[in-house]
């Protein structure tokens, strides 16, 4: 069975200029060198706004630091005539790890499908990028007791045209949306009754070593006073972390979760 690093990922959101996610990501790995984080056992990235990255990237190859990061989106186009698009090449650039697709806000607000979340993950994992694919139902869908259904079916949507070398490269977030800013977390057991299902069909879809090595991470009002009891979950590998990134000192505890006995 593979071991899977454990991932905090700190989702800015619109949050933080490229002045001030220096200060942050300084902040953050001072606050982490300073508790004797173990990037190793432990990764810790921050997913900024485009404009940030370049910022990040200095900051972050000047000062050797740990902390890895990546953008909130990326285009499934290279270049052309795309207007506002931001391409996997210059990303990749700016040394970027990872890539969110497919955030719910995008879907909500921003039309984003399963067929565009699917063809930009692959866009992705064609320029050495790392897609979070980001899947999970909504309030009325978890009242009607089809979550699962309804996240394994973003699943199928999101992983088809990916072979099975690039699925095991990928890193699942599943976000219930009723749980995202909303102080509402989803308990441990619900959390792993979805997660547990995404393995399951990744095993399906590919092979049990794919589901092996994808890492999937929890999303929705994580805080270091819940993360402790999520990680303890056999399927939780992780999480994606919103308002509470934006602490740094609150960030760093969340990552130094593994310490807590
Ligand atoms: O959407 C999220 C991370 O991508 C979760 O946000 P919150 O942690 O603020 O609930």
């Amino acid at each position: 069975m593979a071991t899977r690093t454990p991932l905090i990922a700190g989702n800015w959101k619109l949050n933080l200029d490229h002045l001030e996610a220096v200060h942050q990501v300084q902040k953050l790995d001072f606050t982490l060198k300073d508790a004797k984080h173990d990037y190793e056992a432990v990764e810790v990235a921050v997913l900024a706004p485009f404009t940030d990255l370049r910022s990040i990237q200095t900051v972050v190859e000047a000062d050797g630091l740990g902390i890895k990061y990546g953008s909130q989106d990326i285009s499934q186009h290279i270049s052309g005539a795309y207007t506002g698009e931001i391409s996997p090449v210059f990303l990749k650039k700016l040394g970027v790890t990872y890539a969110a697709v497919g955030h719910s806000e995008r879907r909500q607000y921003h039309g984003e499908t399963d067929e565009l979340v699917a063809a930009k993950s692959k866009a992705a994992l064609d320029h050495g990028i790392v897609p979070i694919i980001c899947v999970g139902e909504g309030l009325d869908i978890r009242k009607a007791g089809n979550h699962v259904e309804y996240t394994l079916a973003q699943v199928d949507g999101a992983f088809a045209g990916l072979t099975a070398d690039e699925a095991a490269k990928t890193v699942v977030a599943y976000e219930p949306v009723w749980a995202i800013g909303t102080g509402e977390v989803a308990t441990p057991a619900d959390a792993q009754e979805v997660i547990g299902a995404i393995r399951g069909r990744l095993a399906e879809l590919y092979s049990a070593e794919v589901a092996d090595a994808v890492r999937v991470l929890y999303g929705g009002s994580v805080k270091s006073s819940s993360i402790v009891e999520l990680m303890a979950e056999k399927d939780i590998d992780g999480g994606l972390v919103g308002g509470a990134s934006l602490d740094a000192d609150e960030f760093a505890r969340i990552a130094s979760f593994y310490k807590v006995a």
